[in-house]
């Protein structure tokens, strides 16, 4: 039996969905509207494109979107201080400056300066220790949907076997807190690890976040394994156009895997989804708004 499809793209509407009608009661109740500031340094293609679709979810979901849109030879300081600005407007709840930024400046830098309290990527090291240690604060979003679907597909993960192949700080360090906080078993594996498929063999849930095209294959998989794939490789297709593929070789997993994510069409939708929802959840906290627990 081929494995059951993790649609991301419906999760993600629906999660979308929800968000916008919160929204709508809180600019009800408050009389203003969540607003989140994207920052995107140079003129990288696919970097455009992304933050061209989370402003068009942003709006949609009744949110204020601010883009700011700096030249490729922008200096470290003229960044940090366009940050020191959105940190003290009372009109912005949500920061994400997209990543990667160009050679010159400092990501971390960058990040460290982002206000916690705004800092709806979670990479700021703050949030990172909050999830590390369990209390709130925001969850980078790519983990957060990787979760999302996680608990729709399996329900409770208590017990359950995970193995999180990349240990990178946006991903597959913050998803293993987050399943770890779900009371599964976590490995984590990365280019270092010895016998990776027999690892690999191991997981009830696999989460792959590596970068490698096609890498995981079915024959590393435990029958009836949940499969999330979090790669997004653009390669070359045998018709010489550009394609999606995730990390995970898909035709081989599909005929092993009891559930698994698409690419495209899986964790990446979601990705923009708990952005907004990060973004509404940043805006309820700022002014000690109730929203639903289970957001
Ligand atoms: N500060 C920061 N925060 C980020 O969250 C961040 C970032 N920088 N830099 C780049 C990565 C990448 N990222 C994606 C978002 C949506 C899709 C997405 O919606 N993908 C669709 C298709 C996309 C396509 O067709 O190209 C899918 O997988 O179905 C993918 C990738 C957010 N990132």
């Amino acid at each position: 039996m081929t494995a059951r499809l993790i649609d991301g793209k419906a999760a993600a509407a629906s999660l979308r969905a929800t968000v916008a009608a919160e929204v709508a009661k809180f600019r009800s109740a408050t009389g203003r509207s969540p607003g989140l500031a994207v920052v995107l340094v140079g003129e990288d293609p696919a970097s455009a494109v992304y933050v061209r679709s989370k402003g068009k979810a942003t709006v949609e979901a009744g949110m204020q979107s601010i883009e700011h849109k700096l030249p490729a030879d922008t200096s470290e300081a003229e960044l940090l201080a366009l940050v020191d600005q959105l940190n003290s407007d009372p009109a912005v709840d949500g920061i994400l400056v997209q990543l990667p930024l160009p050679p010159q400046i400092d990501a971390n830098k960058v990040i460290t300066r982002i206000d916690p309290d705004k800092d709806v990527d979670g990479f700021n090291p703050v949030n990172a220790g909050r999830l590390a240690i369990g209390l709130p604060g925001f969850v980078p979003c790519t983990p957060l949907g990787c979760l999302k679907l996680l608990r729709a597909e399996l329900g409770d993960l208590a017990g359950k076997h995970a193995v999180v192949i990349g240990r990178s700080n946006i991903v597959g360090k913050p998803v293993a807190m987050l399943l770890l906080a779900e009371h599964c078993t976590v490995t984590i594996a990365h280019s270092r690890t010895r016998n990776l498929p027999a690892v690999v063999r191991q997981a009830d849930i696999v989460v792959a976040a590596v970068g490698r095209p096609n890498m995981v294959k079915g024959d590393w998989l435990k029958l009836h394994a949940t499969v999330i794939d979090v790669g997004i490789n653009r390669v070359e297709g045998d018709d010489g156009k550009s394609r999606l593929v995730g990390d995970v070789d898909f035709a081989s997993a599909r005929e092993i895997a009891g559930a698994i994510t698409p690419v495209p069409g899986g964790v990446g939708p979601m990705t923009i989804a708990c952005l907004i929802r990060n973004t509404l959840v940043s805006a309820a906290r700022r002014d000690g708004y109730q929203l639903p627990e289970d957001l």
